[in-house]
């Protein structure tokens, strides 16, 4: 059996994770076995990322998770590491296969002592506090521990996830453990890979531990993988013509904002659109022109004159620097008027806030970072990075829309009534957080409508391909990657 593998395509919440851990018991692999499995693998990756350390700390709390820290203390005493573990709580507090743990821990000669301020850390930090039984703020004992930890600089490896972290939402419960690296167990959690997780997690390693039981509950969501949409755009017949790969009319672009719109229609001329089409201020026509010939570009200063336009389109895209004036608007509304498949990002979707109706008319994808997400719900951003799997789910209901939700980890959601499940993209880089970023996802996302993909797939696909193209972009350095760095990629990627 695989001890551990690449990550999986679909992610459990840390209830569910339970459950799955209970029925592998149930199955006939016994608790301590497990744990002597998850164990085995914190070693090894212990061993791989840093061979020669030769000395390790473990941290240990009062639940399963401790288990998991005893029995790589066991395992690097055997190889010849020297181990001081430290306890916080108290060893009585243990139960069934943590008190066996414990107890071989003991056996085995470990030196074993409680936790107290001036305790030092040294070595190779493993982290085993806290795992997917943590509930409320970490107390303060605990959260002492962790900063005192957080400070030293010392390599961490987190058992199963950092500790403080909340395995489903991704936020610290007060303060969290920053690792180097994370060994998770049994099922991956959401929480290591959207909102704040990342940042704690370090690099990320899954371990099976057991091959799960067939009748397992259903998953909370599916991780975007390039792998599962293969053939998803429909093949280019040796007798192909332009129209057959739709037509995208992109509406932004206010003054002082062209580049947005030209990042986007740029994108979407690249990813494959049959024809493109641009509503824009007429101060941005020449520059267009001039950097992509190949899009239609009409620049109208009086917004009535769209209307003949969106009798050609196959699909529409409204929002990369549209702006909010009194133009905007009423282009905004035109396109919500239209029962085209289309794409709402940037100031579209903070003109959809304010509307007081938010029935929306034909299939939309809506693309918000955090704060556009917020306005759209009516809270504040942090509200909704509190719970983002919630909050994207929530702005599909409420729109009955598909949804991206930008942002480290972005979630995909709905339309409502299809069967797809909550995705999350687990690709991507920091060096994407720079501006015309969005701008470029939505440009894709326009071009994939135009071939046929439905609003959930589009938006998929389009964030998945978006941040394998920024993880291309950012090879030669995160810092100072353009969105623009991005077209190329895309264009490889989508072939
Ligand atoms: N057989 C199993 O159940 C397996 C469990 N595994 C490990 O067990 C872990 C889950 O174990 P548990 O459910 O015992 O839970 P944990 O070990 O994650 O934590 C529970 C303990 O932490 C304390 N605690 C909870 N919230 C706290 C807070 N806010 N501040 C301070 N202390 C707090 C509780 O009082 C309890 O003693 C997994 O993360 C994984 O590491 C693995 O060994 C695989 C097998
Ligand atoms: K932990």
């Amino acid at each position: 059996m695989p001890m551990s593998s690449r990550l999986p395509a679909v992610f459990y919440s840390a209830a569910q994770t339970r459950e799955l851990d209970a029925r592998l018991i149930a199955g006939g692999i016994p608790g301590f076995e497990l744990m002597q499995r998850a164990a085995t693998a914190v070693w090894e990756a212990v061993l791989q990322r840093w061979p020669g350390a030769a000395r390790l700390t473990v941290l240990c709390g009062t639940g399963n998770n401790a288990g998991d820290g005893y029995l790589v203390g066991v395992l690097a005493q055997r190889a010849g590491w020297q181990v001081t573990v430290y306890w916080l709580g108290a060893p009585e507090q243990l139960r069934g296969d943590a008190t066996l743990a414990w107890q071989a821990a003991r056996n085995e000669g470990l030196v074993i002592k409680p936790w107290c301020a001036e305790a030092e850390l040294a070595g190779v930090v493993v982290d085993a506090l806290l795992g997917t039984g943590l509930s409320g703020p970490v107390r303060p004992q605990y959260a002492e521990l962790i900063e005192q930890l957080n400070r030293s600089a010392l390599p961490v490896v987190a058992v199963d996830l950092p500790s403080g972290l909340d395995a489903d939402t991704g936020v610290p419960q007060g303060v969290a453990v920053r690792a180097e690296l994370t060994v998770t167990f049994i099922a991956l959690k959401p929480g290591l890979l959207t909102a704040q997780g990342p940042d704690h997690v370090g690099r990320l390693v899954f371990a099976t531990l057991a091959r799960l039981p067939e009748d397992v509950p259903p998953a909370l969501g599916v991780r975007l993988r390039l792998g599962d949409w293969r053939d998803c755009l429909p093949a280019r017949p040796r007798a192909a013509h332009k129209g057959l790969f739709g037509h995208v009319l992109l509406v932004g672009g206010e003054r002082g904002m062209g580049g947005a719109i030209i990042l986007a229609a740029q994108t979407a001329l690249r990813s494959g659109a049959g024809r493109v089409s641009v509503v824009t201020r007429p101060e941005h026509v020449a520059a267009l022109l001039s950097r992509c010939p190949e899009v239609m570009v009409h620049g109208l200063d009086d917004p009535a004159a769209m209307a003949p336009l969106l009798e050609q389109a196959s699909c529409l895209v409204i929002g990369p620097g549209l702006g909010r004036s009194d133009w905007a608007r009423s282009l905004w509304r035109q396109i919500l008027a239209s029962e085209l498949p289309k794409v709402l990002d940037a100031d579209a979707l903070n003109l959809l806030a304010e509307a007081e109706v938010p029935g929306l008319i034909g299939p939309c994808l809506l693309t918000p970072h955090p704060a556009e997400a917020a306005r759209l719900l009516g809270l504040d951003t942090a509200a909704v990075q509190a719970d983002r799997l919630v909050a994207v789910q929530r702005l599909a209901e409420r729109y009955a829309s598909a949804v991206v939700l930008k942002g480290v980890g972005s979630l995909i959601a709905g339309p409502p009534g299809g069967e797809r499940p909550l995705a999350l993209c687990s690709d991507g880089n920091p060096g994407m957080a720079v501006a015309g970023m969005g701008d470029v996802l939505s440009g894709l996302a326009g071009a994939l409508l135009a071939q046929g993909l439905d609003v959930g797939d589009a938006g998929r696909y389009a964030v998945l391909v978006h941040a394998l193209a920024g993880d291309q972009a950012a090879q030669a350095g995160q810092r100072g990657v353009l969105a623009s760095d991005l077209i190329e990629p895309i264009r490889q990627l989508l072939n």
